[in-house]
């Protein structure tokens, strides 16, 4: 279990996350939403301590890793994956190579310095492509392939890794309809296949709704909203968004659309 507790992280004048508290059961698909600026990406970073806390706590399976150093931070990231917008693949390399980068955290600096992959490592990242139909591209340079077959490469390296959590920093934002659903069914199947936990920013509340079986909605570094997809009601979403009533919304197929706010939102 993931406890989040009155996490708060400053740059300079502005609060970017802001007094957060929240309990993330394992296994769960948690979804991130909020206009831009309201603090996703950085509440993200904080867990896998990409930045650090200006204040509050994380601890995980009771263990507080908010001031971890060295190998223990590490460990830390190991644990929890990170997927981001931009793959952050390295384009020169092959498929396989970027899905072996995975293993790097269980292999020596002089090995995988050498590339000398144990067969056991080359194993497990086949099996991570195949699973996303991606091990017919093993050998191929990575550059050469569309933005939904790269995420979904790093959507393997993430598996391989073996992570209780994934972070996933908008993980669809630069991709087309079909790769859209392509990459989220494959966060979908990491989630339920492997009991991942998968915390994922979104945009589109569309996907937020069909995928995550919990919603996290932030504004200006603060969760206003934690609730179940049918909780984000036409009304709750004008409300996180800031919209006027008659504002066009990307949500247009809500169909359990109430005028009262459930208990969820944090008034
Ligand atoms: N390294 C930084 N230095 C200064 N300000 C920052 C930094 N990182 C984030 N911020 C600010 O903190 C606020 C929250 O940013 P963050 O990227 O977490 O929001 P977001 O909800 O993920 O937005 P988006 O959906 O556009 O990615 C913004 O006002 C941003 O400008």
């Amino acid at each position: 279990m993931l406890v989040i507790e009155d996490l708060s992280r400053r740059f300079g004048q502005k609060t970017a996350v802001d007094r957060v508290s929240l309990t993330i059961e394992r296994g769960s698909f948690v979804g991130v939403i909020g206009r831009s600026g309201a603090g996703k990406s950085t509440l993200l970073r904080l867990v896998n301590r990409l930045v650090d806390p200006s204040a509050g706590r994380i601890v995980y399976d009771g263990v507080d890793v908010t001031h971890l150093r060295g190998k223990s931070l590490r460990d830390w990231r190991a644990r929890c994956a990170m997927i981001f917008q931009q793959f952050n693949l390295v384009g020169r390399l092959d498929v396989m190579t970027n899905v072996l980068m995975g293993r790097l955290s269980e292999t020596s600096g002089q090995r995988s310095l050498l590339k000398l992959w144990s067969a056991q490592d080359k194993a497990m990242a086949l099996s991570a492509l195949e699973q996303f139909d991606m091990a017919g591209f093993a050998a191929q340079r990575t550059e050469q392939l569309s933005g939904g077959q790269q995420q979904r490469v790093a959507i393997a390296r993430a598996l391989v890794q073996q992570p209780d959590i994934i972070l996933a920093d908008e993980p669809i934002a630069s991709l087309d309809p079909r790769n859209t659903r392509l990459v989220m069914d494959a966060l979908a199947k990491i989630n339920r296949d492997y009991g991942i936990t998968v915390l994922c920013n979104l945009h589109s509340l569309d996907l937020a709704r069909a995928y995550c079986d919990r919603l996290v909605g932030m504004s200006s570094g603060q969760v206003v909203f934690d609730g179940g997809p049918l909780d984000l009601t036409e009304d709750v979403s004008r409300r996180l968004y800031g919209l006027e009533a008659g504002d066009v919304l990307e949500i247009d197929h809500i169909e359990n659309s109430r005028s009262s706010l459930p208990a969820a939102f944090a008034a």
